[in-house]
């Protein structure tokens, strides 16, 4: 279970949120300025709550009491951006092995395997980033993060930037990633055909609060 009771003021918005979930997709649903990022950003660790706590089972990632505050990179969460972000400079498979080597873990081309064909990138392993349609630099993104071996994964809007035929094209990759990857996501998104489609839990945000938990 993902739990997280956080306080965090930003210039002119306050956000205080709480919830806990054992969702297979947790969504988190609001308006653009809702704080959406604010909050997966807490949880990954790249931004510090003025005051809280946040666990994942007994797990506790940061506990403003107890003066706890995990780093990063010891978090074990994998994080998808809107844009990707991966190397342009690296081939998708040296993408893919880049994660898991910044983190000290050893290729595993059973694991690598699994990935690729769970989100049909096979094809493209030896093609550089700016050659792939937006679509195709999200599922190596998300492949990325997977090999990673995270307990949670955070997407921020990973669909975003894509037009709808993308959409289309990634979001069947998304639920079986859902249905066989067995790692817990919470999915930020204010598009609700995709929450809709994809969570199994909502957390609606709404001006830095939760106003709800569903659509
Ligand atoms: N470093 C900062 N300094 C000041 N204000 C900030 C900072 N970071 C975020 N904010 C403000 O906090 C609010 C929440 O931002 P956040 O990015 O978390 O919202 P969001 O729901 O993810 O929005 P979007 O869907 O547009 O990405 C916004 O009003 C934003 O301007």
């Amino acid at each position: 279970m993902l739990q997280v009771d956080v306080d965090k003021s930003l210039g002119e918005t306050a956000i205080s949120v709480a919830f806990a979930t054992r969702g297979r997709v947790t969504a988190l649903f609001g308006p653009s300025g809702s704080g959406k990022t604010s909050v997966v950003n807490m949880v990954a660790g790249l931004l510090t709550p003025d005051r809280g706590r946040i666990a994942i089972g007994d797990d506790v990632l940061f506990d403003s009491e107890r003066r706890v505050c995990v780093p990063v990179h010891r978090r074990r969460i994998g994080y998808v951006f809107q844009e990707g972000r991966l190397l342009p400079h690296l081939s998708v498979r040296s993408n893919l092995a880049f994660g898991r080597w910044m983190n000290g873990l050893r290729r595993d081309a059973d694991e690598e395997r699994r990935v690729v064909e769970m989100l049909g990138i096979g094809g493209l392993l030896r093609r550089r980033p700016l050659t792939l349609s937006g679509g195709e630099r999200q599922r190596v993104a998300i492949g990325r993060a997977l090999l990673l071996r995270p307990r949670l994964l955070l997407l921020d809007e990973p669909l975003a930037s894509l037009d709808e035929a993308r959409k289309a094209e990634i979001l069947p990759y998304l639920e079986r990633l859902r249905d066989e990857a067995g790692t817990p996501m919470i999915y930020v998104s204010h598009a609700e055909a995709e929450v809709r489609r994809l969570a199994d839990e909502v957390v609606r945000l709404a001006a830095g609060r939760v106003v709800g938990t569903r659509i």
